[in-house]
């Protein structure tokens, strides 16, 4: 696994994103690690990301998936073109849609594993699925579709 996640690589405008951005103090700071396979991100819910006792909220548990997956694109698209992550022209994708199954109540006290893989990279397009994991049980799942942007 490397040792910097994608999202490291971006400076500038590219670092305010609330989901990924290492300038965003307010954000969740998201963080891809690309092995060529998989990304994956650890996190662990604070109290104020309740739904209700116990349970983490959705609309968080959609946001990791979101940036986690956008970030995979990004990793895949610079390793597809044979270029080091973070190189210029700077790739960047956004997401053009987000679907996301909740299998199960995801439990507050347990950090999550969201590990995603690529399904599809055709022209601008790119399609990532992830699985959100909790003491090895999966919680949740999502397809995201990512459009180039640059
Ligand atoms: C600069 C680098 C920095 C990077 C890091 C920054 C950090 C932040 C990063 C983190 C950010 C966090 C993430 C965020 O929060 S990103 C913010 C939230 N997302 C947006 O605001 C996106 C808003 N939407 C758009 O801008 C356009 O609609 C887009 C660009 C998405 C498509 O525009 P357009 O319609 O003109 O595209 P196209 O005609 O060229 O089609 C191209 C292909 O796309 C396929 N398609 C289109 N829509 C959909 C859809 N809904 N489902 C499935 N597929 C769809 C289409 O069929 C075609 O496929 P194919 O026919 O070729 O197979």
């Amino acid at each position: 696994m490397p040792l910097t996640a994608i999202q490291d690589y971006f400076t500038g405008d590219h670092a305010i994103c609330y989901g990924c951005g290492s300038d965003n103090a307010h954000g969740l700071q998201v963080r891809t690690y690309w092995d060529g396979q998989y990304g994956t991100f650890h996190f662990s819910p604070q109290d104020y990301h309740t739904a209700f006792p116990g349970v983490v909220y959705g609309g968080l548990i959609a946001s990791l998936f979101d940036c986690h997956c956008i970030g995979t694109a990004v990793a895949a698209a610079y390793e597809k073109e044979g270029r080091p992550p973070g190189s210029d022209p700077l790739i960047m994708y956004v997401t053009a849609n987000l679907n996301v199954n909740y299998l199960r109540p995801t439990p507050m006290g347990s950090e999550l594993m969201l590990k995603s893989h690529i399904i599809e990279q055709k022209g601008k397009k790119t399609v990532v699925a992830c699985t959100l994991s909790a003491d090895d049980t999966p919680c949740a799942n999502a397809t995201v579709v990512g459009i180039r942007a640059t």
